[in-house]
């Protein structure tokens, strides 16, 4: 595997899936694959869960790791090609990366989106730029549109959890005082259609998704109805898609929030989020801390999800 971006990269995804559960079962039976290789990660943003558990994963592979974080300690890049640089930004993207290439055998790279600049966004211009650039396989650990690692995380959790072939699952909008990017619920709806899920997504007017990634999935702007028979929810803030709203907030309506009265809604479902997540904005104390909820499960898969990649990406070095 030379680049990991969306879940077409993953290949046959019930053989993927079949692997991380192989993993987690012996998650040091590699333990010489990555000896003498270095793992680079790049981090425009911060980052608990995908920083440790990439590390993690690279450390169970025998790899050695090195992080940057791009806005503590490194020259300020400039993005944009054609720019006069005589502004706050010392170094241009296209010499960085491949000076980084030089020093590193995989290169990971975390690149949220502008919220600004939609074609820019959506056309992933830093981490293609990574692609093109650094002569190196080239993963994302969540880029401008999709955050793949976190949803073969989310998917192995559900498959471990599932007690249905064919479960319904409900991605749920939910509010958040900030502008956050799609690329999380854009991942999810992506790798559970490909899983082969039911799978519901609500939200209000005007949050509508990006339609190349929801393809398959059903929207339901009835929130209860969406709710109803539900075997998970997997709560998400975003932005509006949508032009000409694109990046902005267009509402911060706490009715809904995931509580024990929309979770009665559901079959008994599993609640879940990929973390961080703002209590009682997104999901109420009560939900979170319940024995349904599965989001200490999704974070530990993301080592797994990450060992997973980084292994296909060592076998092809
Ligand atoms: N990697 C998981 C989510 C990362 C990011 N969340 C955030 O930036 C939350 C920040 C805050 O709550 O202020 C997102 O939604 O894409
Ligand atoms: N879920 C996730 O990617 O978490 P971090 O942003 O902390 O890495």
């Amino acid at each position: 595997m030379k680049t990991f971006t969306s879940v077409a990269d993953i290949g046959s995804l019930t053989e993927a899936i079949a692997e991380a559960r192989a993993i987690k079962a012996d998650r040091f039976a590699d333990a010489s694959l990555g000896r003498n290789r270095t793992l680079m990660m790049v981090f425009f943003n911060s980052s608990l869960r995908t920083r440790l558990s990439t590390q993690k994963a690279a450390l169970n592979l025998g790899m050695n790791v090195i992080v940057l974080d791009i806005n503590q300690g490194a020259w300020k890049l400039e993005t944009e090609r054609g720019v006069i640089m005589d502004g706050d930004k010392p170094e241009h993207l296209l010499e960085a990366i491949p000076v980084m290439g030089c020093y590193a055998d995989i290169i990971g790279v975390r690149a949220f989106a502008s919220l600004t600049d939609k074609k820019a966004d959506y056309e992933e211009q830093v981490i293609n730029q990574f692609i093109r650039y650094s002569g190196r396989p080239v993963f994302s650990m969540e880029a401008a549109t999709g955050h793949p690692l976190q949803a073969f995380a989310d998917v192995i959790t559900i498959e471990e959890h599932k007690t249905k072939p064919r479960p319904k699952v409900v991605l749920t909008w939910a509010p958040h005082p900030r502008a956050l990017p799609q690329a999380v619920p854009n991942s999810f709806a992506q790798w559970t259609v490909a899983a082969g899920y039911d799978v519901v997504i609500t939200h209000p007017r005007g949050y509508e998704l990006a339609p190349e990634f929801t393809a398959g999935a059903t929207i339901e702007y009835d929130r209860e109805k969406a709710f109803s028979g539900a075997d998970f929810i997997y709560a998400k803030n975003w932005s509006a898609y949508a032009d000409p709203d694109y990046g902005k907030i267009l509402s911060t309506d706490r009715s809904w929030t995931v509580d024990t009265r929309s979770m009665a809604l559901t079959d008994n479902a599993f609640f879940m989020h990929c973390l961080p997540v703002r209590r009682n904005m997104i999901v109420t104390d009560d939900v979170i801390e319940s024995e349904r909820s599965l989001v200490i499960p999704e974070a530990a898969n993301r080592e797994i999800s990450a060992q997973t990649v980084l292994k296909r990406m060592l076998q092809s070095l």
